[in-house]
C-alpha cells in the first residue's frame, strides 16, 4: 500500500465492528456487506454492475498481487460500494498490469479496509446473514455509536430498485463476430462486457437495450432471441422487465436469462423470489442439471433466490415449465426451463471470465432455440 497507514472501521449494523488499514480511497461508503470466495478474478468482481451497493469481503487473504489490467473490466467502471481484504499486495506483478489495485481504488474513489480478519468476519456474515455496513476511514474516525446510526440509516437490499442505476443510457450494437446469424435484443440489467462478447463469437448481433426499454423497442430490433441480463438489487422491485419477458414469451420469442435474468423469467412464470440468508458468490459453485444428473462447477453472485424445488414442475401462465438445475451445496434453484415456450434460464455466470467454463454451452443453447424457431 501507498503512503502511511490510516485507521479504518468496518462496522456491521448488528454493532459488530472490524478495525483496520485505509485501503483505497479515504471516506465513508455504505451497502450490503457480502462475502465473495473467489481465489482470482478481482478486478471481474469489482466492475460487474451486480455488486452495486453491496461492500465485498474477498475471502481469499491476498488480494491484489496481479494489479489491474486495461483488458479484465466487466464494464466501465468498479461498481462495489466498498471493499474488505486481509492482506494487500505491497508490490502487484503481472505482465498486464497497468497499475495497482490500490492506486485504481483511489482513482475510482472506492473505499475500502484492509488488515481485517476476513475469516473471522466470513463466519460471521455466514451465521447472522449479509446485513448492512459501512467502511470509514480517516485520521479522526467518529465514535462508533455515530458510526453505526450512518449504518442503521442506510437504506437495506430488500426493496433495492437498482437496475436503473447502472443500465446504459443509450442502446447499442455489438457486431456478430464474421457472418451475423441472428440478432439478440439484450435488457441491460446490469449486463456484463463478456456476455455479448459470448454472444458475439457464436454470430450472433447483440442490441444491448437500456433497461426502460419498451415491447416496441424489443420489437423494432426484430430480435431472434432476448436475453435477460445480471443485474443489482431486489427482483421483486423489477416489474417492467417481468412484463417485458411476460410479453416475449406470450410471442414465443427464444428467450434466455442469467442471474437477475433467471430471477425475471421465474417471476414472470408465477415463482416467487426471497434473500438469501448469504447467497452464492464464488466461482466454485456446484450446480447440478436434473435433466442429465451432471454437475457443473460455476461463477456465481446473488443474493436472492427462486422459490421451487430441484425438479419440480410447475403450472405458469405460459404453459409448464422445470426448475431444471439446483445447488448442490443447498438445494436452491440454479435454472428454469420452459416446456411450451422457448425460454431458459440459470442463476449462474456461462460468461464467467475468470471461468469456470463449464456452463459456457449454455450460449449455443439459446442459439439451437433460435435456430429451432427459424427452421
Ligand atoms: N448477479 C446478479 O444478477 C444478481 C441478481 C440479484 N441482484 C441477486 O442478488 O440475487
Amino acid at each position: 500500500m501507498s503512503g502511511t497507514r490510516t485507521p479504518a472501521a468496518l462496522v456491521l449494523e448488528d454493532g459488530r465492528v472490524f478495525r483496520g488499514a485505509a485501503y483505497g480511497a479515504r471516506g465513508t461508503s455504505l451497502g450490503e456487506a457480502v462475502f465473495c470466495t473467489g481465489m482470482t478474478g478481482y478486478q471481474e468482481t469489482l466492475t460487474d454492475p451486480s455488486y452495486r451497493k453491496q461492500i465485498v469481503v474477498q475471502t481469499a487473504p491476498q488480494i491484489g498481487n496481479t494489479g489491474w489490467n486495461d483488458e479484465d473490466d466487466e464494464s466501465s467502471r468498479i461498481w462495489v460500494a466498498g471493499y474488505v481484504v486481509r492482506d494487500p499486495a505491497r508490490t502487484p506483478s503481472n505482465w498486464r498490469a497497468t497499475r495497482s489495485l490500490d492506486d485504481e481504488l483511489r482513482e475510482q474513489g472506492i473505499v475500502g479496509i484492509a488488515e481485517v480478519d476476513t475469516r473471522t468476519l466470513t463466519r460471521h456474515l455466514r451465521e447472522h446473514g449479509a446485513m448492512r455496513a459501512g467502511v470509514f476511514s480517516g485520521d479522526a474516525l467518529a465514535p462508533v455509536e455515530e458510526l453505526l446510526d450512518t449504518v442503521l440509516a442506510s437504506p437495506a437490499m430488500k426493496g433495492a430498485d437498482l437496475a436503473g442505476e447502472v443500465t446504459t443510457s443509450k442502446p447499442y450494437v455489438v457486431p456478430a463476430e464474421g457472418q451475423r446469424l441472428y440478432r439478440v435484443a439484450a435488457l441491460d440489467l446490469g449486463i456484463k462486457a463478456n456476455t455479448p462478447r459470448q454472444l458475439a463469437k457464436r454470430g450472433i448481433e447483440v442490441h444491448v437495450l437500456p433497461a426502460t426499454s419498451s415491447m416496441d423497442d424489443v420489437l423494432a430490433v426484430e430480435p431472434d432471441g432476448v436475453f435477460l441480463s445480471n443485474g443489482p438489487g431486489d427482483p421483486e422491485t423489477q416489474r417492467h422487465a417481468i412484463e417485458l419477458t411476460s410479453a416475449t414469451l406470450a410471442r414465443e420469442i427464444p428467450l434466455f436469462g442469467i442471474c437477475f435474468g433467471n430471477q425475471i423469467l421465474g417471476r414472470a412464470l408465477g415463482l416467487g423470489t426471497y434473500k438469501m440468508r448469504f447467497g452464492h458468490r464464488g466461482i466454485n459453485v456446484p450446480v447440478l442439471d436434473t435433466a442429465t444428473g451432471r454437475v457443473a462447477i460455476t461463477a456465481q453472485n446473488h443474493g436472492f433466490a427462486l422459490e421451487g424445488e430441484p425438479g419440480q414442475r410447475f403450472e405458469s401462465p405460459f404453459g409448464a415449465a422445470i426448475v431444471s438445475h439446483y445447488c448442490a451445496n443447498d438445494g436452491t434453484v440454479e435454472g428454469l426451463r420452459c416446456q411450451d415456450v422457448p425460454a431458459f434460464s440459470v442463476q449462474y455466470h456461462p460468461e464467467a471470465a475468470a471461468g469456470p467454463h463449464d456452463a459456457n454451452p449454455l450460449f449455443d443453447e439459446f442459439v439451437g432455440l433460435m435456430e429451432t424457431k427459424n427452421a
